[in-house]
């Protein structure tokens, strides 16, 4: 997707919505700091943040700079100039099983200011994000979470979890195999040529995660105030492999008191290849004077339980739904995915006013690629508020097919959720016997999808 997020109409119908409340909907200028500036105030105190620093704002406008930054203002405010509410929106890669990136829409920063909730105002927004997403061609929508009982109503599902992963340091004995590359301890400044490269090698491998912006690799790295504590305390180790090219890092801090061995906590661990996987956990749990070592936002489904003589070493806690997916065009959304098993699946999918709603034909060749297809006629709706998934009433096709609602669809999307799962749970049926088993064995993913970064 390549254009320029300004040339995007504001939606009507989401500044419609905002003008019955006596408020305005704006499209902010990239040029105007002082306008972002106010927009970054309202965003961190929508999220209960302390004020930014000074480095951290400048760093912020920077990164706004390459979004689409919308706000809503109040007219009667006495602070005319901060808004009342906020979203931001930009064009990323998703990977999905396979390992192709399909054009996503990235929506964050949806704040409503204290004195202005539970009137309409975020809803408004969801719906132009939605706007916004289509006008750019992206094949769905996708956003991370503070609550996860606010999306599902915008036909939002959570497709990927991810999870707390403590290891009690003293319990661990390796009988993982020795990779065959190095470590080498360095200075995070260093890195930054070489993690580019390595974050954009390390998110092709795994559905779920998305292409990092820039700027996200300096604040990982600490870079944007080296005298923060935070910078400071920031070590990054690098895995070589025979050849010296470097195939992962991780980002890590130790945390302890005075005479008292410390925690390690990590939260950026890349890894190109499996030997740097294993190298980089092998680096993490073998560290002396630690008691634990922490990594927040991991896989469900890391590899390390079976790289540890001691499985119970390890605790996963705190799972949760991270990445969220709103599908808007189902045909470019599956057809970017590789499947599991071959076959021809019809898709009844219930999305009433939204763009995925309709049948489709997915059929899937020896080699796992996917190709789906409209089969009823029904035009592409215009978007209005999705809701929550209703059985269809479409009369059932005599091949294979699922019923399911657009939630369903993107939960089970990166291979996340079983269909047989939701089936279990009533929201998804079969139109033939064996319809369930069948979409369990196509959507499976090689891979389970995780995300590793809030965005
Ligand atoms: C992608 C991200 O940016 S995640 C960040 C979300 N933002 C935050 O958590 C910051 C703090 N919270 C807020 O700023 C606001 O409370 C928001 C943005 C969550 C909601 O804003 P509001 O303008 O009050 O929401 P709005 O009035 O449009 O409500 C729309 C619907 O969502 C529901 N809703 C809103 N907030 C919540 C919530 N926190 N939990 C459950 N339901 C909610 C409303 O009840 C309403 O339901 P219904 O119309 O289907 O019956």
């Amino acid at each position: 997707m390549s254009f320029d997020l300004q040339d995007i109409p504001l939606d009507s119908a989401a500044s419609a919505a905002i003008a019955a409340q006596g408020l305005e909907y704006r499209l902010l200028d990239p040029g105007n700091r002082a306008a972002l500036a106010a927009w970054i105030q309202a965003d961190v105190r929508g999220f209960h943040r302390a004020r930014p620093r000074k480095s951290d704002a400048t760093h912020q406008l920077q990164v706004l700079t390459d979004r689409r930054v919308l706000g809503v203002y109040d007219p009667k405010a006495a602070d005319r100039e901060t808004p009342v509410a906020t979203v931001s929106g930009w064009p990323a890669g998703l990977t999905v099983p396979g390992g192709r990136s399909v054009d996503a829409w990235a929506v964050s920063s949806v704040t409503v200011s204290p004195t202005h909730r539970r009137r309409g105002i975020a809803r408004a927004l969801m719906a132009g994000s939605v706007a916004d997403a289509r006008a750019a061609g992206a094949a769905l929508a996708m956003l991370t979470a503070t609550e996860a009982t606010i999306y599902g109503r915008f036909g939002y599902a959570p497709a990927a979890q991810a999870a707390t992963i403590t290891i009690d340091r003293p319990r661990v004995r390796w009988i993982g195999p020795a990779a065959p590359g190095r470590l080498e301890l360095v200075e995070p400044a260093e890195l930054r040529n070489d993690a580019a490269a390595l974050v954009r090698r390390a998110v092709a491998r795994t559905p779920g995660e998305i292409d990092r912006w820039p700027g996200l690799l300096d604040r990982v790295l600490g870079l944007i105030d080296l005298e923060r504590d935070f910078a400071r305390a920031t070590r990054v180790v690098r895995y070589d492999d025979e050849d010296g090219q470097p195939q992962g890092f991780v980002t890590y801090r130790i945390t302890r008191e005075l005479d008292e061995p410390g925690i390690l906590d990590f939260d950026f661990l890349v890894a190109a290849t499996d030997d740097a996987e294993r190298a980089l956990w092998r680096f993490l749990v073998e560290q002396d004077f630690v008691t634990a070592v922490r990594g927040r936002l991991r896989s469900i489904d890391e590899p390390v339980a079976w790289l540890l003589e001691d499985p119970r070493a390890i605790t996963v806690s705190d799972v949760v739904d991270h990445l969220w997916v709103r599908v808007l065009d189902p045909v470019a959304a599956l057809s970017a995915r590789v499947y599991g098993a071959t076959g021809t699946l019809t898709l009844e999918i219930a999305d009433p006013d939204g763009p995925a709603d309709g049948t489709f034909e997915l059929e899937v060749a020896g080699n796992g690629r996917g190709e789906l297809r409209r089969v009823d006629d029904t035009p592409s709706a215009p978007m209005a508020t999705p809701t929550r998934a209703a059985p269809s009433t479409r009369r059932s096709r005599p091949s294979q097919g699922i019923r399911l609602g657009v939630q369903e669809l993107g939960a089970i999307y990166l291979g996340g959720v079983r269909p047989s799962v939701l089936a279990r749970a009533g929201r998804l049926a079969e139109v033939a016997p064996g319809s369930i088993a069948l979409a369990d064995r196509m959507f499976a993913s090689e891979r389970t999808p995780h995300l590793s970064i809030w965005f």
